[in-house]
């Protein structure tokens, strides 16, 4: 994709739905080094982390460690910064006039605390009512997917998921809950182990009383929003 494609696509996600504040930060040059290249460049920077540690790094175990992070850093844990892995949400006519409400729950949440780049692990549900248009299930565990893979915080994911299926499907009435648990807050810090963090986001008619109640039902949620 060239860069002014993906500078639009961008500026298209910024402008629908999505308010400023459900953006990741990103600097303008964000995609004008490719993913080689990126990798190279952290492979350098990893490898300086450790051997100021103080690791020797011609270790067997250790000497493909550098490498490795950089890869996973590109390629998966934060592969959904670049819009060119962007789920493309296949829609369809709601021809049988299905009227209630789509609850996708418990889908996995892997992400990355943005503030220690350590794990935030949980399930997101994911709820809309058509208003003429339904979406592939397996597109909204994706959009989870590509929100997640980010340098994050749980708030920002939440609404981030709700506003691409607010776009792709044409309604505002999505909503999503995400039940996640930190390991910055787990295993380090004050190390609670217990305790997880949820966020909700309710478009549309998911604002109602009723309807909220509906979806939080179904994912069998005693919280009061
Ligand atoms: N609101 C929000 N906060 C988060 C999220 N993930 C991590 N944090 C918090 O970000 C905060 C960063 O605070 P700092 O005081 O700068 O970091 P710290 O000194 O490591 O803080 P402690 O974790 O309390 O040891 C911590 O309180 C984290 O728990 C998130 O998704 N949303
Ligand atoms: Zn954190």
């Amino acid at each position: 994709m060239k860069i002014d494609n993906i500078l639009e696509n961008i500026e298209e996600i910024g402008d629908n739905h999505v308010s400023s504040s459900a953006e990741n930060p990103l600097r303008k040059d964000a995609f004008e080094k490719t993913d080689e290249e990126k990798i190279a460049i952290i492979q350098q920077d990893v490898h300086n982390i450790l051997k100021t540690l103080g690791l020797d790094l011609e270790d067997d175990s250790l000497k493909g460690t550098p490498l490795r992070v950089a890869k996973m850093f590109v390629n998966e844990s934060f592969a959904g910064l670049h819009p060119k892995r962007k789920p493309k949400a296949s829609v369809f006519q709601n021809n049988y006039k299905y009227g209630e409400m789509l609850v996708e729950k418990n889908i996995t949440v892997y992400s990355t605390c943005e503030h220690h780049l350590l794990p935030i692990v949980g399930r997101a549900h994911v709820a809309y009512i058509s208003n003429g248009t339904v979406v592939g299930l397996s597109k909204m565990n994706r959009i989870v997917d590509y929100y997640a893979k980010r340098p994050q915080v749980q708030e920002r994911l939440t609404m981030q998921i709700v506003a691409e299926l607010q776009k792709a499907l044409g309604t505002d009435d999505v909503a999503c809950v995400i039940d996640a648990k930190h390991l910055c807050v787990n295993s380090r810090g004050i190390r609670d182990i217990e305790s997880s963090t949820v966020t909700s986001e309710f478009g549309g008619k998911f604002k109602d009383k009723n309807i909220k109640r509906e979806f939080l039902d179904y994912i069998n949620m005693d919280t009061e929003f």
